[in-house]
């Protein structure tokens, strides 16, 4: 699906319109495949789950698609050709795994809609994880890639990858959890060099609530995803609850573009001791109830989860924003 700059502009806010207003992403990925048996201790991670299991990377599709989700995020967050490779699989069988994690995503969504009466507008978001992500060396959560890495490294590094997603039949890119501001840069510019014609958008981690986890500041990030004319929606991903909401005011004075937030499950807010607590990895709708109307008033309209969230906790951001869509609703008449 190519889309000329106008249509980019409004993909989001047509999308939104469509919700009601906010739209549910789905949750954590890997960590539900896990949560299923699949064992990803591996350099590939939840894309080993392309080779080995598809079955159940559509089963965690239809899992959040169940629980409410208006966008499905595809298993290509660490699949690489260079990855594949590494593997033993030849360049062209790569490509193919890359392009399988979006049909399985789409099938998913076919499955999905054969089984309702009305159909729910649902999105499939290719996701692009970090060159630290495919390094799987911790770089993915300290930035730090050293000075022999450049904007062209990274470019070259992704270069491929972006192609075949963006003519996968995926609805948009999700550049996710996206650890420094060289990295955001590559995108941008990759994104403009090979004329990518589906929107896309960049979400970025932090580990203080303040900058993102190199240290770059999350201002100056969200300032290249700004300018950026396919970029259709700016967030952050896999960062603890508590943080959230600082950055999504810090995000918002930088741009006017929607806002997108999947916290992993960090820790939990207990109402009756009103303090942060380790978390199960649950969230009740009590606690989503609370955060994702401050996340919402600080200008966040995309809502979902990170690592070890899971359906469970779609299934509670979801009825809270239907029950807070009805509220507005009533308050309107
Ligand atoms: C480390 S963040 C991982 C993001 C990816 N979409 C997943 O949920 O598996
Ligand atoms: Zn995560």
């Amino acid at each position: 699906m190519g889309l000329g700059g106008q249509e980019t502009s409004s993909f989001v806010s047509d999308f939104l319109e469509k919700c009601g207003g906010y739209a549910v992403l789905d949750g954590g990925f890997a960590t539900e495949l896990e949560r299923h048996g699949a064992d990803l201790n591996d350099p590939l991670w939840s894309a080993k789950c392309l080779i080995s299991s598809p079955h159940l990377v559509r089963r965690v599709h239809l899992d959040y698609l169940d629980a409410g989700a208006n966008v499905i995020i595809t298993a290509s967050y660490q699949a690489t050709i260079q990855g594949f490779e590494a593997k033993g699989f030849s360049k062209e069988e790569a490509k193919a795994l890359i392009r399988k994690s979006v049909e399985i995503a789409i099938e998913a969504r076919e499955i999905y809609y054969d089984k309702l009466q009305s159909r729910r507008p649902v999105l499939v978001a290719a996701s692009v994880g970090s060159y630290g992500a495919y390094l799987a060396d911790g770089s993915e959560y300290s930035g730090n890639y050293g000075d022999a890495v450049t904007v062209e490294t990274l470019k070259d590094f992704h270069r491929e990858r972006v192609q075949i997603l963006a003519n996968s039949g995926a609805d948009l890119i999700a550049f996710e959890t996206t650890p420094n501001k060289i990295e955001a840069k590559a995108y941008a510019e990759l994104l403009e060099e090979e004329g990518i014609d589906i929107p896309a958008w960049f979400s970025f981690t932090s580990k203080d609530g303040i900058n993102v986890v190199s240290g770059d500041s999350i201002s100056e990030c969200t300032s290249i995803a700004d300018s950026c004319k396919q970029v259709v929606a700016v967030g952050i991903n896999c960062t603890p609850p508590r943080f959230i909401h600082g950055l999504v005011s810090s995000i918002r004075k930088v741009t006017s573009k929607p806002i997108v937030i999947y916290p992993n499950s960090g820790e939990t807010y207990d109402g009756l001791t009103k303090q942060w607590v380790q978390s199960s990895g649950e969230v009740d709708e009590e606690f989503a109830d609370i955060v994702i109307g401050k996340w919402r008033e600080a200008g966040a309209s995309l809502f979902g989860g990170c690592c070890r969230t899971t359906p469970n906790t779609i299934r509670a951001i979801s009825r809270v924003l239907s029950n807070q869509k009805s509220s507005a609703i009533n308050e309107d008449a």
